[in-house]
């Protein structure tokens, strides 16, 4: 027979997003305490090859949310900031986070235990491991609850709420449900992960991100006292032969110091492979909305992990709901919440636009093949080089401290400029003799003109649709969206003309 549990809250998913949630809801102030069940799949200690990099701005929302104990006990690494590598040259340029910021990293499963322990203690907490098969809505489609098969018992067991979160993560099994195509997310390259034992680094305490000749990305960083994190790139088709690709591709183009270790790891030891997704956020409150039910954490959005930015989202995302929330009496009132999260998706939308959209440009510039995107990727470092605002104005944004997508958007079209200004000016190799470096000759400008406005036709392409998606189209009225098109349309006409 099937048993029935009722409760206010029902959280799909004791992840990151899921568990601070449950700890944050119970702590609000209410007149009357809400009683929540946080449904997890499995308890034991997740083993994952996510989440193990957070950003300053991470650590700030688990210090708003009185989760800043969940780091410690956990062998963190203070990460002080980012070493960008770029192959080509050999070279490396030093990035610290402003002002003395840290982020930390860990091994993911030590964090979560940590999450759901503090989760756990809360008061009106019930953590249950079950995995959850259906969501349950009544006659007016309204969602009601949840079925799940509870470990333990061999009947599924129905569990009503009020309000159903849930934070399923990035393979969500009810996004689609929940958002219709709108929950249809673009998978742009796969991570491959290994732990590196005893790595030396460029630069101690600091992320690595290598930029590789013809390839992705690859990340490294510290997460515990002996265990390095190394996270490479890798564009679909995923070579059948993948440790050979990356002994032969990639690993003679990463640092001197890192490659014993590497070497050693790759062909080792079993490569964990996760893909990179991204899925723009959509509004929750509004009337094409499922009422009763609330996407958060990855389950509703996603940006490239090449930033390290998902959990950090989540948490902010938690920390900002979770005042509006807390504040409605009765959360069986759906008018009322779909008015908080019409809030909260405006209250949001500065740090997360910017963690987003960066993701991706980044991950655009830094996975480039096309030579105007070896150009963007070229000055991107050199614009790193300059230092002072160069340097603490793209970290800012990058550690979440600077939740602004105008100050994004103002380094992002300085590093096109900059970099069309380095095609012109600096030293590169002369056609025909790699070996010999020049300055462009004057006959060159002809050309170097056309590259400068294939590069910065690039820049606005690969920037354009990420503002668009991110800033304009579930923020504006359509109309209003129509004639901003109409006028860029227009722009672009008279400028071309
Ligand atoms: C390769 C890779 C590397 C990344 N690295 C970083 C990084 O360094 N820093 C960073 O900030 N972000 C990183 N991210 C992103 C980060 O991992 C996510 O943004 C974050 O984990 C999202 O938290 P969440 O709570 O939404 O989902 P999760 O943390 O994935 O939690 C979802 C939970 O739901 C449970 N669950 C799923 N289905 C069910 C079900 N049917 N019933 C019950 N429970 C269920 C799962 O078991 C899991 O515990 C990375 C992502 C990828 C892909």
């Amino acid at each position: 027979m099937s048993q029935a549990s009722t409760y206010d809250v029902l959280i799909v998913g004791a992840g990151v997003a899921g568990c601070a949630l449950a700890h944050a809801l119970a702590n609000a102030p209410r007149t009357t305490p809400l009683r929540i069940a946080l449904l997890e799949r499995a308890l034991a200690e997740p083993d994952r090859i996510v989440g193990e990099l957070m950003q300053p701005g991470g650590v700030l929302a688990l210090e708003r949310l009185g989760l800043e104990h969940v780091l410690e006990g956990i062998d963190a690494a203070p990460v002080e900031g980012y070493c960008v590598y770029d192959a080509a040259r050999g070279k490396v340029v030093k990035i610290p986070y402003p002002g003395g910021h840290r982020g930390r990293a860990f091994h993911h499963g030590r964090l979560i235990m940590n999450l759901r322990a503090a989760a756990k203690k809360a008061r009106g907490v019930e953590v249950i491991e079950a995995s959850v098969t259906d969501l349950v809505e009544d006659k007016s489609s309204r969602v009601v609850g949840v079925r799940a098969s509870v470990k333990g018992e061999e009947e599924k067991r129905t569990f009503s709420a009020s309000l159903v979160v849930v934070a399923d993560g990035c393979n969500s099994n009810f996004r689609s449900a929940v958002l219709g195509p709108a929950g249809k997310s673009t998978t742009k390259s796969h991570f491959i992960g290994v732990v590196l034992e005893d790595a030396v680094l460029p630069i101690p305490n600091h992320g690595t991100v290598c930029l590789i000749k013809g390839s992705g990305p690859v990340l490294l960083y510290r997460i515990s006292g002996n265990d390095t994190r190394i996270l490479i790139d890798v564009k679909a088709p995923v070579p059948a032969d993948l440790k050979g690709h990356i002994l032969k591709n990639i690993a003679p183009q990463l640092p001197q110091c890192t490659q014993p270790s590497v070497k050693r790891a790759i062909e080792n030891d079993r490569l964990r492979k996760m893909p990179n997704s991204w899925l723009p956020s959509t509004p929750q409150g509004g009337s094409s909305a499922k009422p009763g039910v609330v996407l958060i954490g990855d389950s509703w959005n996603m940006r490239h992990p090449l930033t390290g930015g998902g959990m950090t989202v989540a948490l902010n995302d938690v920390a900002s709901l979770v005042p509006l929330l807390g504040a409605v009496e009765n959360l069986g009132n759906w008018t009322e919440v779909q008015g908080v999260l019409d809030r909260w998706f405006a209250a949001r939308k500065p740090l997360a636009s910017t963690i987003n959209i960066l993701s991706v440009a980044l991950y655009d510039l830094f996975g480039a093949d096309a030579p105007e995107l070896e150009v963007l990727r070229t000055g991107c470092f050199k614009y790193f080089e300059l230092g002072g605002e160069c340097v603490n104005g793209p970290v800012s944004i990058l550690s979440a401290l600077a939740p602004s997508p105008a100050l994004l958007t103002y380094h992002f079209f300085r590093v096109a400029f900059y970099a069309i200004w380095v095609m012109f000016t600096h030293p590169r190799a002369v056609p025909g003799n790699k070996t010999r470096l020049a300055v462009p000759s004057v006959a060159e400008y002809p050309f170097l003109l056309w590259r400068s406005i294939q590069v910065f036709y690039t820049a606005c392409i690969v920037f354009g649709p990420l503002l668009w998606e991110e800033m304009i189209v579930h923020a504006m009225p359509s109309r209003i969206q129509l004639l901003m098109l109409l006028g860029g349309l227009y722009a672009g006409y008279t400028l071309l003309l």
